[in-house]
């Protein structure tokens, strides 16, 4: 018998790699009435560790209100933040097309950190975890970066870039987590799981 879990994200990802390890999950996603975005505000001088933290404490406490908000049956219930820093420089979704070269100019031909954040609430028990990777760039030209902006692959995503599409074609080395990086950890994910005694 698998127990099943909330999946508090509108990232199809994490409903990938959850479904990649077994995890039988529902969405549980933010109405018109959260402004989840507001969630992911940085505080001036904060360490990437603890925001990514923080922003992932912030969506569960959110989540777990849209639960009883919305009466629906009680299961666990699972959230997630992705970070790409650059030194002590913490790079969101880019804004636009523009934003996005921005970015990646700035990551090509450097190493990079991705830091992951996961928490899992169940019933007053919760549990959470930070993965760190790290994600080196070749150099690239600026009509390599032209072209990759036009896919439309960096839109949604942090740094402006993912590591499971095209991207890959300029990642020269990573060390770390994939899962991890593409925005849920597997392996932490599932040992949080483990220790809430969720079955899947
Ligand atoms: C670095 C990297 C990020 N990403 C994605 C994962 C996340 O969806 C996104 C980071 O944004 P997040 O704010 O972590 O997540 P989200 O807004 O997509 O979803 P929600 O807050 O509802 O959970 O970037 C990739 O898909 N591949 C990558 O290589």
């Amino acid at each position: 018998m698998r127990d099943f879990i909330y999946l508090a994200s509108q990232s199809p990802r994490r409903s990938q790699l959850l479904d990649q390890i077994g995890v039988a999950h529902q969405l549980l996603l933010a109405g018109p009435e959260e402004d989840a975005e507001s969630l992911e505000s940085v505080r001036g001088a904060e360490a990437p560790g603890r925001y990514v933290a923080r922003v992932t404490g912030l969506k569960l406490d959110a989540a777990v209100e849209r639960l009883k908000r919305q009466g629906l049956p009680a299961a666990p219930v699972l959230c997630a933040d992705t970070t790409v820093c650059l030194g002590r420089d913490i790079l969101g979704k880019p804004a636009d097309e523009a934003d996005a070269v921005r970015i990646l100019k700035r990551l090509a031909g450097q190493s990079h950190r991705v830091l992951t954040a996961v928490a899992v609430q169940k019933g007053k028990q919760r549990v959470d975890a930070v993965s760190e990777s790290w994600v080196r760039f070749a150099p690239m030209t600026a009509a390599q970066i032209k072209a990759y902006v036009a896919t439309g692959e960096p839109l949604g995503k942090a740094g402006a870039y993912g590591v499971q599409g095209r991207a890959a074609a300029h990642i020269e080395q990573i060390r770390g987590s994939y899962s991890g990086i593409m925005g849920l950890p597997l392996f932490e994910t599932a040992a949080l799981l483990r220790s809430l005694g969720v079955r899947c």
